[in-house]
């Protein structure tokens, strides 16, 4: 059993690990990257901006200091993934040892390179072995107890069965798997889905438009996880179909109320501006437009809400855009076209 956690990254979904891997009983230590939060969470043992009502156990010990946590044998990273890259970069310039074992809790896909996290890990930290954290886990219902599960990926099977251990835990079921891309896929491209899911909520659009856009969703999920190295039973599992119904469907999900205000008409800019949250559908519409045109994938949701974010589509336009598209079979013969 890992002794020594460190989890970097203490927005909502950090906070809400350590609180939960605190209950082994296990020493974690809690890296934020502001220090208005380090701050809050050492004097206030609270995370008000982030996961409001919750107190840190004494178990947990927050700091602002990267070197604190390298004495770790498990580290958690959870920054938001356009901040990974770095966050990897400095943890490598300080000397991480080779042998903690670290674990990407990061939904996202990189600009330009189409990098999943795991993969950016492994290019900065080639010495470390890896695994990957998904599905269904909003972060406010997790540090409530409220029973969820997730599902641990990797490539080296030994390092499954002692991680499934650590986050088996009284109110989270953990699965394991080794298809890592494909976990990681649905973590990223469900949260371009629930933005669109979220714009039909904003246009009031009713249930069946709702379920057809998360259906096609679907299809189009594994058309583009597919192509990109994922496994077609993946996306019918936990991180895939799972994480998909919660973020389109969830009061807590930053991506789906994203969708809702854009459908609302307040303008992409605006929405970012009052955001202070990370709604990773934002940065990976356009990583996942630029690799569906890469790979030659038909990605109609995944364009139209790139469009709206990156080009000011109008987002009425966007829907009619989806509706006026030519006829065609349900099933795809060719996974290629949509
Ligand atoms: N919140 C959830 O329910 C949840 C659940 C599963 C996965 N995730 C994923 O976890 C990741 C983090 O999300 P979150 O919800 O914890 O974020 P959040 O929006 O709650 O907080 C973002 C955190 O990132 C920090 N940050 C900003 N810039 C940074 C930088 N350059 N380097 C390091 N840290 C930086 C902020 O200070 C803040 O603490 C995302 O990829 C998200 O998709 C979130
Ligand atoms: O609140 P969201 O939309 O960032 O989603 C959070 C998690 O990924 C849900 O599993």
């Amino acid at each position: 059993m890992y002794k020594k956690i460190s989890i970097i990254g203490a927005g909502g979904w950090g906070t809400a690990l350590a609180l939960l891997l605190a209950e082994n009983r296990t020493a974690v230590r809690l890296w934020a990257h502001n220090p208005e939060v380090t701050k809050e969470l050492v004097s206030q043992r609270t995370n008000e901006d982030y996961l409001p009502g919750v107190r840190l156990p004494p178990n947990v010990y927050a700091t602002g200091n990267l070197a604190d946590t390298l004495d770790a044998d498990l580290m958690l990273l959870v920054p938001p993934s356009k901040a990974l890259r770095e966050v990897c970069g400095k943890l490598a310039g300080l000397g991480l040892p080779k042998e903690a074992v670290i674990v990407s809790c990061t939904k996202g896909l990189e600009h330009d390179t189409g990098k999943l996290m795991s993969e950016i890990i492994e290019e900065i930290l080639p010495e470390n072995p890896v695994a990957v954290l998904s599905g269904p886990n909003h972060a406010e219902e997790v540090a409530q107890r409220i029973p969820a599960a997730g599902v641990l990926g990797s490539k080296s099977p030994e390092l499954l069965e002692p991680l499934q251990r650590v986050f088996s835990l009284p109110t989270f079921r953990a699965y394991t798997s080794d298809d890592v891309m494909g976990i990681q896929l649905g973590g990223a491209l469900k949260n371009i889905f629930a933005i669109g899911a979220g714009v039909s909520d904003g246009f009031n659009m009713g249930d069946n438009a709702k379920a057809g856009l998360v259906t096609r969703a679907l299809a189009e999920m594994m058309r583009l996880g597919i192509a990109m190295g994922g496994r077609r039973e993946t996306f019918f599992g936990l991180s895939g179909v799972g994480d998909l119904m919660v973020t389109c469907f969830s009061r807590h999900s930053r991506n789906r109320k994203v969708g809702e205000r854009l459908g609302r008409g307040e303008s992409p800019a605006q929405i970012q501006e009052s955001m202070q949250m990370v709604a990773e559908g934002i940065p990976t519409a356009l990583s996942a437009w630029q690799v569906a045109q890469k790979l030659g994938i038909e990605a109609p949701i995944t364009y139209e809400i790139y469009s709206v974010l990156y080009e000011n589509k109008p987002p009425h336009e966007a829907m009619w855009g989806l509706l006026g598209r030519p006829p065609k079979p349900e099933s795809d013969r060719d996974h290629r076209q949509g």
